[in-house]
């Protein structure tokens, strides 16, 4: 890693906050830039719109950097909404996410990160995911930040929602997947 800053591009507030807080945090600390453009989204898999994503970030900035899908996955629709999830929260609500699930023995669902670096327009983004399991529940807590509020993680017995950035940051699935892109990005510097 050349330098201790990294470019997201992002046009997502609540995630900038959430990237610069962890990466900041670290040893050593990365500094993010920001550039809020709303990348067109290509349909597929995660994996493949974040790739995708990332590929023509670069290409739009002209430079290294990085970028973050995030999907909703429901246990029931075989992780579906998945990389859609903003439309359906958009669209439904976060009380729509969970009438999509009655009738539906199963509520369990997984967040998932799925952080991409590029090293430049015209290289292939490496992937970097990070997941959290947990569930379904009627909205509680600060109503701040997508669907936050009805994403319990398991073990915890809260929602996203209820926890503070700190304790969010440890277990999120955003957490989970830039540990990882830091562990590459420092690897690169040995
Ligand atoms: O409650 C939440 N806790 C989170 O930790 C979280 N991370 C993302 N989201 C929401 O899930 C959708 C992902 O869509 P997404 O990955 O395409 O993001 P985006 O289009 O908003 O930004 P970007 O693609 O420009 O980076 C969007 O509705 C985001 O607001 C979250 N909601
Ligand atoms: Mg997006």
């Amino acid at each position: 890693m050349s330098s201790r800053r990294l470019v997201f591009v992002t046009g997502n507030q609540g995630k900038l906050n959430e990237v610069r807080a962890i990466l900041a945090a670290g040893t050593p600390p990365i500094e993010i830039e920001s550039r809020n453009l709303d990348i067109p989204e290509l349909q597929g898999t995660p994996q493949e719109v974040a790739r995708e994503k990332c590929r023509r970030a670069a290409e739009l900035i002209g430079s290294p950097c990085i970028t973050e899908d995030t999907a909703l996955c429901f246990e029931a629709f075989n992780g579906l909404p998945g990389p859609y999830i903003k439309h359906f929260l958009q669209e439904l609500g976060q009380e729509g996410l969970n009438r999509l699930l009655v009738g539906f023995d199963t509520k369990e669902a997984w967040a998932l990160c799925t952080c991409a670096y590029s090293a430049g327009p015209g290289t292939e983004p490496l992937l970097f995911e990070g997941r959290t399991d947990g569930k379904i529940v009627p909205p509680r807590g600060s109503k701040n930040f997508g669907w936050n509020p009805v994403f319990e993680a398991e073990d915890t017995g809260k929602t996203y929602a209820e926890m503070d950035m700190e304790e969010k940051n440890k277990i999120s699935h955003r957490f989970r997947a830039l540990e990882k892109l830091k562990a590459h990005l420092l690897s690169l510097t040995m």
